[in-house]
């Protein structure tokens, strides 16, 4: 076999590929997702594919002298879940478009360009899907633990997480920058491995320094749509508010969720006064989208507070505080399902 040849088979081999990994990624659109816009465009790249298969790639295939079947890294026998299946099958589509694009400038450069074009869609589709699934997991909590700083942070978000917590704000005033970011990292990485939803108070530098899922801004913290342009529509950011006006622009600023507090006095938010419970009754009938009562909440009055229809709670103290950290998670999400 000539060079030609050979890179003929590298080219049939890759096609074949990134069209494996496409099918892999539309079966779960189709059948998990039930989302056919998304499983229709995966199988139009799928045909797009077939349409540059062509003849002579096909012939140059050598499957029996491919001394690259035998190979398999141990990572690849085994997915954690769902979405490490789809991020390897994403990677997988990726690489094998970009062996495309490289190896087709070789033989046709229009088949090369199709190939970038095709890859940067595919990057598209993988950022649709994250942000999807970031949006469907923030609908899905209803409890928020926000830390605060102590001794044993680690242990205690771990306990809440291993009781249930799918949602954490990394919340820490007085750090320096650099202890910040090390605690941020470690704290996204370890609310990742219980496929936990990780939100940083304040920083949007630290929340994309550190991959984090979003951001929570206060009044007085960056303003909403400058965060949004640093962030973009992938990421989370939520917004703190207290009153209608406070909402409003909530609203307008594409907020993807809302606190709504204090609705206590808190010690943790020291001055603030309550926003009083006609604004909480005010934002359950006007916001459609997530929003957490904020502030004094424990187990104490936990069942008032979801009797004043409220659905979902944040809360720092009655769970960073705790003696059992795990077991005070669990009944807060006892009660809030027993809604
Ligand atoms: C879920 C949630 N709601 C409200 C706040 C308070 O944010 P902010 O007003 O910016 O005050 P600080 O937390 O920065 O002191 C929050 N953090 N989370
Ligand atoms: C951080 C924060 N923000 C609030 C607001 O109303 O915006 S209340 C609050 C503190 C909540 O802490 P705890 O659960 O310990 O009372
Ligand atoms: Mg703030």
């Amino acid at each position: 076999m000539n060079d030609l040849g050979r890179i003929h088979r590298i080219l049939d081999a890759n096609l074949d590929r990134a069209r494996e990994g496409l099918r892999v990624i539309e079966e779960w659109y189709r059948f998990g997702l039930n989302q056919s816009s998304l499983a229709e465009s995966c199988k139009n790249y799928r045909q797009e594919l077939a349409r540059w298969h062509r003849p002579e790639f096909w012939a140059a295939r050598d499957t029996a002298g491919d001394v690259g079947t035998e190979l398999t890294h141990p990572q690849e026998t085994q997915r954690d879940d769902i979405l490490s299946l789809l991020k390897a099958n994403f990677c997988r589509t990726q690489e094998a478009l970009r062996v495309l694009e490289e190896y087709g400038k070789l033989v046709d450069v229009n088949l090369s360009q199709a190939m970038k074009q095709l890859r940067y869609q595919i990057y598209q589709l993988e950022s649709e899907l994250f942000a999807n699934q970031r949006q469907q997991k923030l609908e899905q909590a209803y409890l928020y633990l926000i830390t605060m700083p102590c001794p044993n942070l680690f242990n205690t978000v771990e306990a809440a997480l291993q009781s249930g917590l799918t949602l954490v704000q990394y919340r820490d005033k007085p750090q320096t920058d650099n202890n910040r970011y090390e605690i941020a990292q470690k704290l996204c990485t370890l609310c990742h491995q219980y496929n936990a939803l990780f939100i940083i108070n304040d920083r949007v530098d630290i929340a994309l320094a550190v991959s984090a899922d979003g951001v929570h801004l206060g009044q007085q913290d960056m303003p909403l749509p400058t965060a949004r342009k640093l962030l973009g529509h992938q990421r989370i950011i939520g917004c703190s508010t207290t009153n209608p006006d406070e909402l409003e622009r909530a609203i307008l600023g594409g907020a993807d969720y809302v606190g709504v507090g204090p609705v206590y006095a808190t010690p943790t938010k020291a001055g603030k006064p309550p926003a009083g419970w006609d604004y909480v009754a005010y934002v359950a009938q006007t916001w459609h989208k997530p929003w957490f009562a904020i502030g004094g909440i424990d187990l104490s009055n936990c069942e008032t507070v979801l009797g004043a229809g409220v659905q979902r709670i944040a809360i720092v103290r009655a769970i960073m505080d705790a003696e059992n950290p795990g077991a005070t998670t669990q009944q807060f999400l006892q009660q809030l399902q027993a809604k």
